[in-house]
């Protein structure tokens, strides 16, 4: 599913921000991705969303060379992810309802589809009374479950999450890592990026650990026991 062989990644003139990063990651599994500020988490999932070419190295997604699509390739590539960035990227003029519904008609499904699929998830992220509400009107925590709602409503194959619960009370975080559960439960490979160490600590998935520009793989069983 994402494949990364010796990549790197400098933001222009800047110093490396990942160095020879090797990774597989394997379809349907579950990572946090974790590491100090800075550790270059957002950089590692800009790869994966394709928002940012590797400056070196080779990334493999979907069993295909990165590097050698075009412009098309690339948007059809993205349309099989789900992606939650940090700074969320709701669009404005549209009603929460119509921003997460927006990759359901992408893909031309049914309206009726639609207004049950979009409803049913705004609901169950405690947004059921926020439909019509345009993402100004709304809190940080608000915008992050519509940018929530709206990754995982189109049932992607790949989820990329930058700190989607970074906005939220723990008992909201603990039902949107219940929707990633369901996602990674019924296929979806998931990439939650997060600080929050205790949320990670409740769930036994493997940690890819960021330090110094490296990727470090945590199996799940040393993350359990707290040798990570
Ligand atoms: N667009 C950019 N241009 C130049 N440098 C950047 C850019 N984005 C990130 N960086 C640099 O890359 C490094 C890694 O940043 P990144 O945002 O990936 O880290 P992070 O682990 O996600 O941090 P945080 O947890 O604070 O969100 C930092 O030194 C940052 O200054």
């Amino acid at each position: 599913m994402v494949r990364l062989d010796d990549v790197a990644l400098r933001y222009g003139q800047g110093p490396e921000v990942l160095s020879g990063v090797t990774s597989h990651l394997e379809p349907g599994s579950f990572h946090f991705l974790v590491g100090q500020s800075g550790a270059g988490k957002s950089s590692f999932l800009r790869l994966l969303n394709l928002g940012q070419r590797p400056t070196r190295g080779r990334l493999m997604l979907f069993g295909r060379d990165v590097a050698r699509l075009g412009r098309e390739d690339r948007a059809l590539m993205r349309r099989r992810m789900g992606v939650v960035f940090q700074d969320f990227r709701l669009i404005g003029h549209l009603t929460a309802f119509e921003n997460v519904a927006l990759p359901l008609h992408l893909v031309g499904e049914r309206p009726g589809a639609i207004d049950s699929k979009v409803s049913e998830l705004l609901s169950w992220v405690g947004l059921a009374d926020c439909l019509d509400a345009l993402p100004a009107t709304l809190s940080g925590g608000q915008q992050q479950r519509v940018a929530i709602a709206r990754a995982v409503v189109g049932r992607p194959s790949l989820l990329l999450a930058d700190e989607p619960t970074g906005n939220v009370d723990d008992r909201i975080a603990m039902r949107l890592m219940f929707l990633f559960e369901e996602m990674h439960r019924n296929g979806t490979t998931v990439v939650v990026a997060t600080h929050n160490e205790t949320l990670v600590g409740r769930f036994q998935h493997p940690r890819l650990r960021l330090e110094g520009g490296t990727l470090r793989l945590v199996p799940a069983e040393a993350a359990a026991d707290g040798t990570a």
